[in-house]
């Protein structure tokens, strides 16, 4: 460690192909260091002095100011990153809504474009503590100038890796393990981190440690490690095998740090430098606790709102659970006040959605969840789609956990695709349907990620696939401010040609403390307008068009009622699901039919159930009907079909009191009472 003051310059040859491994370092004044011309002037010095041809600063480019890590008294170099911790740990700005609407650079930008379109200001979540919040940390591994490991942040533009162990916002299983790791590594100099400034050949060659992810399972505090490997798999890797022996000695079969300890082994590729995942599915192996040929077996389990989720190195995970699970509960609220604003309390068949970038589905599965227990579908139906097929094995999981936990919901199917979000949207389709919610949580690059159709904005086509399709609702949780005001003024842009979405809900989370990032929730939903013609599709699948009871006009109206066979014919439509534990068919009909007799028997009219859940065959399908369930009346004269519909109309309206009282007695609201919805004439 050097004084406060002073920084090491380290310079080597100038050839690539020079034998000179180890670089040479130049101790300055950091005044000097920051002159380029002084430090020009010494890096040139030893060249002559070494007697081995011009020498450079490594890697070249890198500024001098930078060197301030490796002049510092302190090991702490996540400021070099960007990260405010050092300075805001005991004093941090934003306790308030209001701190973040007055100082935070991205709620401003979000802000004043709220407030352009002649909105509210941003609402933003203040978390309760920003300290130890980071439970998965991606680390570079680089040399110090005295050539041991360091394992920390790259220094902002630069590829110089600046030690963050005690950062304030690991969380302090991940700072415990990284103190473990720091430690085997100093222990084990045969083992050789991964140099940037190395020339390319090295790079390409060298076994070295190039990364490190470490995630801490928030309930153990044990934390699973994954080893960064520069070589490939089956490749004799005698230092690697030993760092994994003394983190985990061979006999042990339980480690009080490790969760467990992967290799990905990175077969060493020039042109995919900076890509930190291979593409190679054998490129994960398992090395402890050992199983069989390094299979995948340790997933790290996570309760999220109440709900069990496992995730897995291979694929992504939040890494602040706690603001995650908030923002999980603000998306099932937005939820389940969209989808009963817009469907009413009739409810509906099925319910579907679709996520785009879900990962391992904790996002698509929570609201599934919700609307599955809400039981205001028959069924609930979820594609959750992701562009790393690794996550399906886990998405699988944890749909087989959540919903088996439940026995009292609404029917749910769930399925996971390996498809990028621009396949996803080629046709917004769910399963075996469109799809009326669409869950988007894309990377920085927002609807536009990995575009790479030419001749079009990126990301436009997209936005106007979502616009052209049946979604209802978008939950929209972005980490890029910037795409996500250019997502948003697409999706509601009057003039888009098709249907616009209005931003219903705008809400900010602070998910990376200590720095300039904020995350966002963005709730569209269509606009009233655009809502009309998409009701009448939806009632127009079965070609009825229901109205309200009206005493005065019933049997009177232009429709005309009678058929050739001369029966005056109307349906009731039921407006509660038959799977519904209310047992609304049984209600309807009475006990053994006590109602249906009674009706009969009063007016002289025939009366059935028909539709989803009424248990009638239709002749010509062989099955029942998809249609709603309905009471479909028929009647010999007008006298028999005035007394049926208004004795129907009565038992309709006693048995909506008895649903309203049987759902609140369970603690829910319903927002609006079922009312008494009747078609005058045949059915088709
Ligand atoms: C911010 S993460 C969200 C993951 C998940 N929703 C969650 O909350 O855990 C973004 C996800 O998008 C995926 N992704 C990246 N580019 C993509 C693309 N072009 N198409 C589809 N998915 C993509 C990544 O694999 C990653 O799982």
């Amino acid at each position: 460690m050097l004084c406060p003051g002073w920084a090491t310059l380290r310079c080597r040859p100038r050839a690539a192909e020079s034998t000179h491994r180890n670089p040479s370092l130049v101790v300055l004044p950091l005044d000097a260091a920051r002159d380029p011309r002084l430090a020009s002037a010494a890096v040139l010095a030893v060249g002559l002095l070494r007697s081995s041809g011009p020498h450079r600063a490594v890697p070249r480019g890198r500024r001098i100011d930078r060197l301030q890590a490796r002049a510092s008294s302190t090991p702490l170099g996540c400021h070099l990153w960007g990260c405010r911790c050092q300075a805001e740990r005991d004093n941090y700005p934003y306790k308030a809504a209001e701190d973040f609407q007055q100082s935070h650079p991205s709620v401003g930008l979000l802000s004043r474009w709220r407030r352009r379109e002649g909105a509210e200001p941003v609402d933003v979540y203040a978390a309760p503590s920003p300290l130890g919040y980071r439970t998965r940390a991606k680390l570079a591994v680089g040399p110090s100038p005295g050539g041991a490991p360091v394992i920390g942040l790259f220094a902002r533009g630069t590829f110089e890796v600046a030690r963050c162990r005690g950062c304030a916002v690991f969380h302090p299983a991940i700072d415990r393990a990284l103190a473990v790791l720091e430690a085997a590594l100093t222990a084990l100099p045969g083992v050789q981190p991964f140099d940037h400034a190395e020339p390319e050949s090295w790079r390409v060659t060298a076994p070295a440690l190039r990364y490190v992810e470490l995630t801490a399972e928030r309930q153990t505090g044990l934390v699973q490690l994954v080893l960064l490997w520069n070589g490939e798999r089956g490749s004799s890797a005698p230092a690697l095998e030993e760092l994994i022996e003394k983190l985990w000695p061979l006999k042990a079969t339980e480690s009080d740090v490790w969760h467990s300890i992967l290799v990905h082994w990175r077969a060493p590729d020039p042109s995919l430098q900076r890509e930190m995942r291979s593409k190679r599915p054998d490129a994960w192996q398992q090395c402890r606790p050992r199983t069989r040929r390094g299979m995948l077996v340790a997933t790290v389990r996570e309760v999220l709102d109440g709900l069990p989720f496992v995730f897995g190195a291979q694929s992504f995970q939040q890494a602040n659970m706690g603001v995650y699970e908030q923002i999980l509960r603000d998306m099932k609220a937005a939820l389940q006040s969209e989808i009963s604003a817009f469907l009413g309390s009739e409810g509906r068949g099925t319910l579907r959605l679709l996520e785009l970038c879900g990962g391992v589905g904790a996002i698509g599965l929570s609201l599934a969840h919700a609307a599955a227990i809400s039981k205001a579908f028959a069924s609930v139906a979820l594609l959750s789609t992701d562009i790393n097929p690794e996550g399906g094995t886990l998405f699988k999981a944890n749909a087989s956990q959540i919903f088996s936990d439940i026995k009292e919901h609404s029917a749910v199917r769930t399925e996971f695709a390996p498809l990028s979000l621009h396949a996803a949207l080629r046709n917004v389709e769910a399963l075996d349907g469109p799809a009326e919610v669409l869950i988007v949580n894309p990377p920085r690059s927002g609807l536009s990620a990995r575009s790479w159709r030419s001749g079009r904005p990126a990301g436009e086509e997209e936005a106007q696939q979502i616009r052209d399709s049946a979604v209802r609702v978008i939950i929209y949780m972005s980490c890029g401010p910037r795409s996500f005001m250019q997502d948003a003024r697409r999706l509601t842009n009057p003039g888009g040609g098709t249907p616009p979405f209005r931003l219903a809900s705008l809400r900010c989370y602070d998910l990376f403390p200590f720095t300039d990032h904020i995350e966002t929730l963005g709730v569209f939903v269509r606009e009233e307008a655009a809502l009309a013609p998409l009701q009448s599709q939806v009632e127009s699948r079965d070609n009825l068009k229901w109205l309200p009871w009206d005493e005065t006009s019933f049997a009177r109206n232009s429709t005309p009622a009678r058929r050739e066979r001369g029966r005056w014919q109307c349906q009731f439509l039921v407006g509660i699901e038959a799977s519904h534990d209310f047992g609304v068919v049984g209600r309807v009909i009475g006990y053994r039919g006590s109602n249906m007799k009674r009706i009969a028997g009063a007016s002289g009219a025939k009366m059935r159930l028909r539709g989803r859940g009424s248990g009638f065959v239709e002749a010509e399908l062989g099955t029942e009907s998809e249609d709603p369930l309905m009471l479909c009346v028929s009647a010999p004269d007008v006298k028999s079909y005035r007394t049926a519909g208004s004795m129907i109309h009565d038992l309709f309206t006693e048995v909506y009191t008895a649903f309203v009282d049987f759902v609140e007695f369970s603690g829910e609201a319903v927002a609006t009472p079922p009312k008494v919805l009747v078609h005058e004439g045949a059915r088709d």
